[in-house]
């Protein structure tokens, strides 16, 4: 019998967004994510959707696992309900850690760091290192920008037609449940020296 997702890592915003939607969606992906059985991993901030997200996994009776820097904790205020929340030296060793402890990795709104990480999980898939699942939601249209700037730049020859294929989209947080369930447990993942 296939092995299925166990473990999911969710990029999203440090601010709730001016939409109500987003946090609604934070909300509704941490409670989703527990009743599938499936362990939060996080960057451990208990403020805006990153904070409601954990919230919603909690509340459901689900895991989470936060992986925060020393030096951020002080202006992302971890969670205080995790299940685990693991102090890391710096940013990059956050990055790591969260990528060794996820099976798969969905993005849900935020700002620039949300992006950093979502387009740097999608480049270590592009070089190969990886082949874990990539689901981006798409609440409120927070993801058409990015996704209008994939398109320009596969048009203007800098990015290969088939790269749309490292990731989905899901329009909510039903069909992005649903895509996990459905994705096979990835067996190929570089080892950590090489990230
Ligand atoms: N450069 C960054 N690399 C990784 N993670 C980052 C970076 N800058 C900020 N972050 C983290 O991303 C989340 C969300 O930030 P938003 O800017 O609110 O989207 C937060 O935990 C940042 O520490």
């Amino acid at each position: 019998m296939p092995q299925t997702i166990r473990s999911v890592a969710v990029f999203c915003g440090t601010r709730p967004g001016t939409d109500p939607s987003h946090l609604a969606a934070a909300r509704a992906l941490g409670a989703g994510l527990a009743e599938a059985g499936i362990r939060l991993v996080y960057g451990g901030g208990g403020v805006g959707l990153m904070g409601a997200v954990a919230e919603g996994t909690v509340a459901a009776g689900g895991q989470v696992h936060g992986v925060i820097p020393e030096f951020l904790t002080r202006v992302e205020r971890p969670y205080p309900d995790a299940t685990e929340l693991e102090v890391t030296a710096s940013m990059h060793t956050r990055k790591t850690r969260m990528f060794e402890l996820s099976d798969a990795f969905i993005t849900l709104s935020g700002g620039l760091g949300t992006l950093d990480e979502t387009v740097e999980i999608i480049t270590w898939r592009q070089l190969g290192l990886h082949d874990k699942p990539i689901i981006i939601l798409d609440i409120h249209g927070w993801a058409q920008s990015f996704l209008a700037l994939v398109d320009s730049l596969i048009e203007q020859g800098f990015v290969d037609e088939s790269h749309r294929r490292l990731y989905a989209i899901a329009p909510d947080v039903p069909a992005a449940l649903a895509m996990l369930q459905r994705a096979p447990l990835p067996e190929t993942a570089a080892p950590p020296e090489r990230l």
